[in-house]
């Protein structure tokens, strides 16, 4: 699925690394089943558990001493039927990918992706190599090349490596806790693989999340208000110029305020991000009260018929009574025009700051009253499960996440692919 490998590849840090320490995991105290070719041909009774095909075929031309003659004619015939197997499979798999020959799609116009639905995804990958070399029964066995799976008992032990791993993609502790827990539910003592493993985590991270996976509302009402908070540098204009540029492509009409007034830096680029979003963008001149300026806006926005009014915000916590009083005045100034405004407080996290996200989204509840969150940066990080904790610990609604710096790379929350793309799980 073309949109769900975007997305793992995005995340590849963070899927990477609990990827890496899944193998790492499982391959500490596991033990590789191998398949014997009987039981594939579903006839359990004749099983050659202890000699590969490969290793008889090596044999019958070594004569390696330790094999015994009998299991020695049994490997032989299993490696005569696997190989006529591997022969049919490898046709039939070339037949197959004659039929799939992908025909190039008309290109799909994307609606308003975040807020509104999922997008579906818009090509089929492209059949790979490793598939072809596989074979049709081994995918469907979930056995590698050489036809071997490592598995290892569920313990204690093993619980404990899981949840250090998933501490360092930083999921906080409590949330690791309760990932291994419910994991471990009826299953210690089993034998699992690594792609058992990676499923059950994401299931189990996919659960937590689901309830918070919700797109940022859209109100009859309009001009919608949607204030938005966080700290310098978490993404906070790169989010309003995506948001933006996604209403507008929906249909909606955007009015942008650049109320950090006293950055002239951010003002510029908050500029920057209207054009390319194609949005008007209302300033206001070097150090002036940023609340008159969202006055002025919901007046400009209201004369315009405006659908929604974004309001970027200062994120100087370095003096947060200064902040709070700041993002008080504009909200009883707005309030003048609208008394159920803003709509929306949006706090913006970056994910690269990891556990410190935690932090942020506490002293925001303190001087805001943060109704949702968009979290950016999950592109290039390994601190992607600091998600999972975020939705845990506050419940709160994550609209939209970020992945990368283009105008395109925000993306709407769908908790399983994330929880997928998070654990490197192809399914
Ligand atoms: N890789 C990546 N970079 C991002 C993402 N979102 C924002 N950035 C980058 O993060 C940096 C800070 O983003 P801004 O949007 O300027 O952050 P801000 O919160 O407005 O910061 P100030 O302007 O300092 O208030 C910029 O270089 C962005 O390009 C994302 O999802 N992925």
């Amino acid at each position: 699925m073309a949109f769900f490998k975007k997305l793992k590849d995005r995340l590849f840090t963070s899927s990477s690394k609990i990827d890496e320490g899944l193998e790492a995991i499982v391959s500490d105290g596991g033990q590789a089943d191998v398949p014997a070719v009987d039981d594939v041909m579903e006839t359990p009774a004749q099983v050659v558990p202890e000699v590969t095909p490969e290793a008889a075929q090596e044999a019958a031309v070594q004569e390696v001493p330790d094999l015994d003659t009998a299991a020695l004619e049994r490997a032989q015939k299993a490696a005569a039927v696997h190989a006529a197997l591997e022969e049919k499979q490898r046709q039939e798999a070339q037949a197959e990918a004659v039929e799939e020959e992908p025909q190039a799609p008309e290109p799909t116009v994307e609606p308003l992706r975040t807020t509104l639905t999922p997008v579906a995804p818009v090509l089929e990958e492209a059949p790979t190599e490793p598939v072809a070399k596989r074979g049709v029964l081994g995918r469907l066995m979930g056995r590698g090349a050489d036809g071997e799976v490592v598995r290892r008992e569920l313990d204690d032990a093993m619980l404990e490596q899981l949840e250090e791993l998933l501490i360092a993609s930083d999921m906080g502790v409590d949330t690791a806790l309760r990932v291994t827990s419910n994991m471990a539910e009826g299953r210690l003592g089993k034998k699992l693989s690594v792609q058992e493993i990676k499923t059950l985590m994401a299931d189990e991270i996919a659960r937590i999340m689901e309830p918070v996976a919700k797109p940022l509302p859209l109100y009859a009402k309009t001009p919608q208000v949607v204030l938005v908070v966080g700290v310098n540098g978490s993404g906070k204009t790169t989010t309003i110029g995506k948001l933006a540029s996604q209403f507008r492509g929906a249909g909606k009409k955007v009015v942008i305020a650049a109320g950090d007034t006293f950055r002239a830096a951010a003002v510029e680029q908050l500029q920057v991000w209207g054009e390319r979003a194609g949005v008007p963008v209302l300033t206001a001149p070097h150090g002036s009260d940023p609340a008159s300026l969202a006055f002025d806006a919901m007046v400009r926005a209201e004369a315009d018929g405006a659908d929604l009014l974004m309001i970027d915000t200062a994120g100087r916590l370095q003096n947060r009574g200064d902040l709070m009083e700041e993002l008080a005045k504009i909200v009883r100034v707005i309030r003048k025009k609208d008394p159920e405004a803003p709509h929306n407080t949006l706090l913006v996290l970056d994910a690269t700051t990891g556990q410190n996200a935690i932090n942020q989204v506490k002293v925001f509840q303190d001087i805001s009253d943060v109704s949702g969150l968009v979290m950016t940066k999950l592109d290039g990080t390994a601190k992607g499960g600091v998600l999972v904790s975020l939705a845990d610990k506050f419940g709160l609604p994550i609209h939209a996440i970020g992945v990368g710096e283009q105008i395109d790379d925000l993306q709407p929350f769908d908790p399983q692919e994330f929880a997928d793309a998070l654990t490197g799980l192809d399914r």
